[in-house]
């Protein structure tokens, strides 16, 4: 990258090309100077996004790098990385045929962070159905950063999904699986496990020195001390003893229907759910549009909005930008911190 050009820019995935993804990702692109973005690439087919950008009736100048060495700053327009594999421009109409070029862009934009030509990556959504019918063995980016990290680095990575917004930080400690499966899936090590490493990145990638944490119940009223499931006190709670051994500032099991209003929420950092919705209810209802996903535990930065696909406004110009831009800026944020950190 041209040195003149300033730090090294965010990598930007393009997701779903039938969904939302090309359109906030160009919103975000026109307005960056207006909303103070950080310098993006975006891994893409270049053909695809300015066809898109016709139909959104955006007037931008596309450029196609070969490498993150070749991104300016100071161009005014999209630098992409042209994918190998091709995306069709058909809003709304998800076609397995994108899956190649979909999984394409979040590989190459996991080495380039991992290899520290990019400071973050930011992912846009991923249409999961599509992928799992072309073979695509993860139930979201979550899991797939996991061994893709794993792989190329030769570190096992426990990843951990975040939701933060202004209003609440939470973390599902199960993820992505049938919710029948909860009970069996929980267990007081992937409690710890998952608080160990939320209070880690807590510290080192969002600079909060002392985090407190507030770790749910997975019954009614937390399991009203045994008599209504058993999780609450044979699972949870030793997880919350030992943490709190270990010096964490932590509390629970705390029941899941009164841990969310307002006064209860300034109590904690982040909220440690039991299972998938109990967590992104709550984040989604109170700031849909702010909320960004993060997956901690990786040794990269990746960042999302908290969004779906939206195939029903791909092409319209009606998606809201807001939680990819907060996602955007939210990996800017964070990999500030890391470079202080490791320039201190
Ligand atoms: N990070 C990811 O890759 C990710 C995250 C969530 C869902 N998904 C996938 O997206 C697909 C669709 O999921 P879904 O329908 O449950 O959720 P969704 O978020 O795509 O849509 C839910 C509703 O919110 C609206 N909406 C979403 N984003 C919006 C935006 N930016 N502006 C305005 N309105 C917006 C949609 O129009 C829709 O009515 C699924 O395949 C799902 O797996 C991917
Ligand atoms: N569970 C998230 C949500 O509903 O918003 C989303 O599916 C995240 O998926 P990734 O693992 O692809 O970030």
């Amino acid at each position: 990258m041209n040195d003149a050009a300033g730090p090294r820019p965010l990598v930007v995935t393009v997701g779903e090309p039938s969904g939302v993804g090309p359109d906030i990702t160009l919103m975000a692109h026109r307005r960056r100077a207006e909303w103070s973005l950080p310098p993006f690439v975006l891994i893409a087919d270049p053909e695809m996004m300015a066809r898109r950008a016709e139909r959104l009736r955006f007037d931008v100048t596309i450029r196609t790098v070969g490498s993150i060495a070749e991104f300016d700053v100071a161009f005014d327009g999209l630098s992409i990385l042209p994918l190998v594999n091709r995306h069709a421009e058909a809003p709304g109409r998800p076609d397995p045929a994108n899956g190649a070029g979909t999984i394409e862009a979040i590989d190459r934009a996991t080495r380039l962070v991992l290899a520290g030509e990019a400071s973050a990556m930011v992912t846009n959504p991923i249409d999961k159905k599509a992928l799992y019918d072309v073979g695509f063995a993860h139930p979201g980016h979550t899991e797939y950063l996991a061994e893709l990290c794993g792989a190329l680095t030769g570190c096992p990575v426990q990843p951990v999904m975040l939701l933060t917004g202004p209003e609440l930080s939470c973390v599902p400690v199960t993820i992505h699986i049938p919710l029948a499966d909860v009970p069996k899936a929980l267990t007081t090590e992937l409690i710890l496990s998952t608080a160990r490493i939320v209070a880690a990145d807590l510290r080192a990638r969002f600079g909060l020195n002392a985090p407190r944490l507030a770790v749910s119940g997975l019954n009614p009223h937390a399991g009203e001390r045994g008599a209504i499931g058993r999780e609450d006190e044979e699972v949870i709670r030793p997880a919350v003893e030992i943490l709190r051994h270990e010096g964490l500032d932590v509390v629970g099991p705390l029941p899941g229907d009164t841990m969310f209003h307002a006064e209860a929420r300034a109590r904690y950092d982040v909220a440690l759910c039991m299972y998938h919705d109990q967590a992104l209810i709550p984040a989604k209802t109170l700031a849909f549009d702010e909320t960004v996903n993060v997956t901690l535990g990786l040794p990269i930065i990746r960042t999302s909005p908290d969004h779906g696909t939206a195939a029903d406004l791909a092409g319209l110009g009606t998606a809201r930008p807001a939680s990819f831009v907060a996602a955007l800026r939210l990996a800017g944020r964070m990999s500030s911190i890391q470079n202080e950190a490791s320039a201190s």
